[in-house]
C-alpha cells in the first residue's frame, strides 16, 4: 500500500530507518531524490531555455544541488542561487561539494520568460514563514509567470497541515519523495503543488509499515476490503434498511436526496420519515422509497420496534430544535438493532448548545455515530477546536471523533475522514462542482447506506465521501445534487468489480 500520508517527523523518522537499513546513506536517499526531480524537469520542460535551481541551506537544498548538477550534465544551461551556505559535513554540503556550478546569492536573483523554477529552498524542515530574498525570489518568479517545479512540497507550504505559511511557491509539478505529505492534499497546499509526482529513491514499504502512520489518503484501496456486495440469495432487508427524517412540507427534498443516495448505495430498503403535514409532498415525489407518517417519539419507537432499521440519516432540512434532539436521542438510546446513525446539517446545529449531551448518548451508543460538519458545524460543536490555529484539520478531525464517540466527516474541497481510535483520511478527488445545494445531503444518504448494509463506519465514511466525489467529477460542469443519485452508478459499478476481481 502506498497510502499512508507522512508527516515532517515521520518522513525524517523513514530517512533514518532507511539509512540504518540500507543500501543507502543520507547522500545515496539525497542522490536518489536529486535525481528524480531532474529526470522529470527533463520530461516536462524539454524546451525550457534556462532552469534556475534555488537552494535554502538544508536537505531540500541539498537535493538542489543534485538537479542542478544533473541537469547541468545533460546540457541544460543551469543557473544555481543559494539563500545560504549548508551546514559544514551535511549531506546538503556534500551535494554542493558534488556539483561543478558555483552558487549565486539568492539576493541578486533574478529569471527571464522561457526559464523554469526548481526550487528546493524548504521543503519537510520549514518551520517558519518564508522572508528576505527567499519571499522576494516567490514574488519574482509569480510576477513572471514562470513555471515551477518544487522539491518535495512548494517552500512556504506546511508538509503538516497544508497551510500557506506566509510566501509560497505555486508549482506546476512538486516531486515528493517515498509517501505523499498531508500538506499534498490539505488546502491550500493542494493548490500550492499542482501535480503531485511521487519518486521511489529507496526507502521500503516495510519501512514505511514500521511507522504506524495514522492518516491516509482516502481512495478504495482503504476501505474496498470492506465494501458491501451483494450475495446472489441476498433479499431485501439483508441489504439493510435506510431511514432518512424528513422537514415540515416547505422542505421534504433534502431527505428525499439522502434517501435516493442511500437507495442507489445499495441498501435493500428506505423509508422517508416525514410529518404527518408533508405526506402528502413527499408522497408526490416517491415511487420505490416508502413513507411513514413520524411526528414524534412514540412514532420513531413504534416503527423501531416494528420495522428494525439499519440506519438512519437526521439533519437535511429537518429543522433546527427539541424534536431533532429528541430522535437523535432516540436512535442512539435504541436497542433494537439500528446499525448507525448519521447526523448531518440541522441535526448537528440542533445540538449547538449541549454537544456534550450528544457525545455522552453517542460514547454509549449501540448504533455507529457519524457526524458530517462543514466549517461552520463544526464550529458549533467544537468551538474550542475550531479557533485552534494550530492543530491541522486531520488533528482537528481526529479530536473532534475521540470527543464525539463517533466518526467525524469535516467537510470541504479537502474532506477529512477521522475515526475516535485516531485514524484518519484525506480526500484527494473533491471538486468544485459539489459545492451546490443539497450535495450533502445526498453524502449523508450513501454514509447511511453503506452503513446499513454492514460497513464500518470509518470505512463506510471515507467510501462514501471518495465515491460522492467520483460522481462529482465525472460528471463535471452543470452538476445539481438531483443528478447525485445517478452519477454514482457506473462508480458503484467499477467499485463493485473491483471487489469481485
Ligand atoms: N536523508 C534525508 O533526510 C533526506 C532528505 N531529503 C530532503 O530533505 C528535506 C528536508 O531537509 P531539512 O530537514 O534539512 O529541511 P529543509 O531543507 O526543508 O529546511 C532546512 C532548515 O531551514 C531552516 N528553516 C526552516 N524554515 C525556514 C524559513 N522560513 N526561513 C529560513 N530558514 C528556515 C530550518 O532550520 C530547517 O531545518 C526534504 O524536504 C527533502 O527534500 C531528501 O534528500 C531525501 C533524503
Ligand atoms: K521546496
Amino acid at each position: 500500500m502506498s497510502i499512508e500520508l507522512l508527516s515532517p517527523a515521520e518522513m525524517a523518522q523513514a530517512d533514518r530507518k532507511a539509512i540504518e537499513a540500507g543500501p543507502f546513506d543520507g547522500m545515496g536517499l539525497m542522490r536518489n531524490a536529486g535525481a528524480a526531480v531532474a529526470r522529470e524537469v527533463l520530461r516536462r520542460h524539454p524546451g525550457a531555455e534556462r532552469v534556475h535551481v534555488l537552494c535554502g541551506p538544508g536537505n531540500n537544498g541539498g537535493d538542489g544541488y543534485v538537479v542542478a548538477r544533473m541537469l547541468a550534465e545533460s546540457g541544460v544551461p543551469v543557473s544555481l542561487w543559494a539563500s545560504g551556505e549548508p551546514r559544514p559535513d551535511s549531506d546538503a554540503a556534500r551535494a554542493a561539494g558534488e556539483c561543478p556550478l558555483k552558487p549565486m546569492p539568492l539576493a541578486g536573483f533574478s529569471a527571464q520568460a522561457g526559464s523554469v523554477i526548481v526550487d528546493a529552498l524548504y521543503g519537510a524542515g520549514l518551520s517558519r514563514p518564508v522572508d528576505g530574498d527567499c519571499a522576494r525570489a516567490v514574488e519574482l518568479v509569480s510576477a513572471l509567470g514562470l513555471p515551477v517545479v518544487a522539491i518535495d512540497l512548494p517552500s512556504g507550504i506546511s508538509g503538516e497541515s497544508g497551510k500557506a505559511m506566509g510566501p509560497a511557491f505555486r508549482a506546476g509539478l512538486t516531486v515528493t519523495f517515498a509517501r505523499k505529505k498531508p500538506g499534498h492534499l490539505l488546502m491550500p497546499g493542494r493548490e500550492f503543488c499542482g501535480e503531485v509526482a511521487l519518486a521511489d529513491i529507496g526507502i521500503s514499504d516495510p519501512i514505511i509499515e514500521g511507522l504506524g502512520v495514522q492518516t491516509f489518503v482516502n481512495c478504495p484501496e482503504l476501505w474496498l476490503a470492506e465494501f458491501p456486495v451483494p450475495g446472489v440469495d441476498t433479499h431485501k432487508y439483508r441489504r439493510g434498511h435506510v431511514c432518512a427524517f424528513s422537514g415540515g412540507p416547505a422542505s421534504t427534498g433534502a431527505a428525499r436526496l439522502s434517501a435516493l443516495a442511500a437507495a442507489r448505495s445499495g441498501a435493500g430498503a428506505v423509508t422517508v420519515l416525514s410529518p404527518g403535514n408533508a405526506l402528502a409532498v413527499n408522497a408526490m415525489h416517491l415511487t420505490s422509497i416508502m413513507l411513514r407518517k413520524t411526528d414524534d417519539r412514540d412514532e420513531l419507537d413504534a416503527f423501531l420496534a416494528d420495522r428494525h432499521p439499519s440506519a438512519f440519516v437526521l439533519g437535511p432540512g429537518f429543522g433546527v430544535g427539541e424534536k431533532a434532539r429528541a430522535f437523535a436521542m432516540a436512535v442512539l438510546a435504541s436497542q433494537a438493532g439500528v446499525g448507525g446513525l448519521v447526523l448531518d446539517a440541522d441535526g448537528i446545529t440542533s445540538f449547538r448548545e449541549a454537544p456534550d449531551e450528544l457525545f455522552a448518548a453517542a460514547a454509549n451508543a449501540m448504533p455507529a455515530f457519524v457526524l458530517t460538519p462543514h466549517d461552520g458545524e463544526f464550529a458549533r460543536l467544537f468551538p474550542d477546536l475550531a479557533a485552534d490555529e494550530r492543530l491541522s484539520k486531520p488533528d482537528r478531525a481526529r479530536q473532534a471523533a475521540a470527543r464525539a464517540h463517533g466518526v467525524v466527516i469535516a467537510k470541504g474541497p479537502d474532506t477529512v475522514i477521522a475515526a475516535p481510535d485516531g485514524r484518519a483520511a484525506v480526500n484527494p478527488n473533491g471538486a468544485p462542482w459539489l459545492a451546490t445545494a443539497g450535495s450533502g445531503d445526498v453524502l449523508a444518504g450513501l454514509v447511511a447506506g453503506l452503513l446499513a448494509q454492514g460497513m464500518p463506519a470509518f470505512e463506510a465514511a471515507c467510501a462514501a465521501v471518495w465515491m460522492h466525489a467520483e460522481a462529482g467529477v465525472r460528471f463535471g460542469p452543470g452538476l445539481i445534487a438531483e443528478d447525485l443519485p445517478r452519477a454514482l452508478v457506473p462508480v458503484l459499478a467499477e467499485l463493485v468489480a473491483m471487489r469481485c476481481g
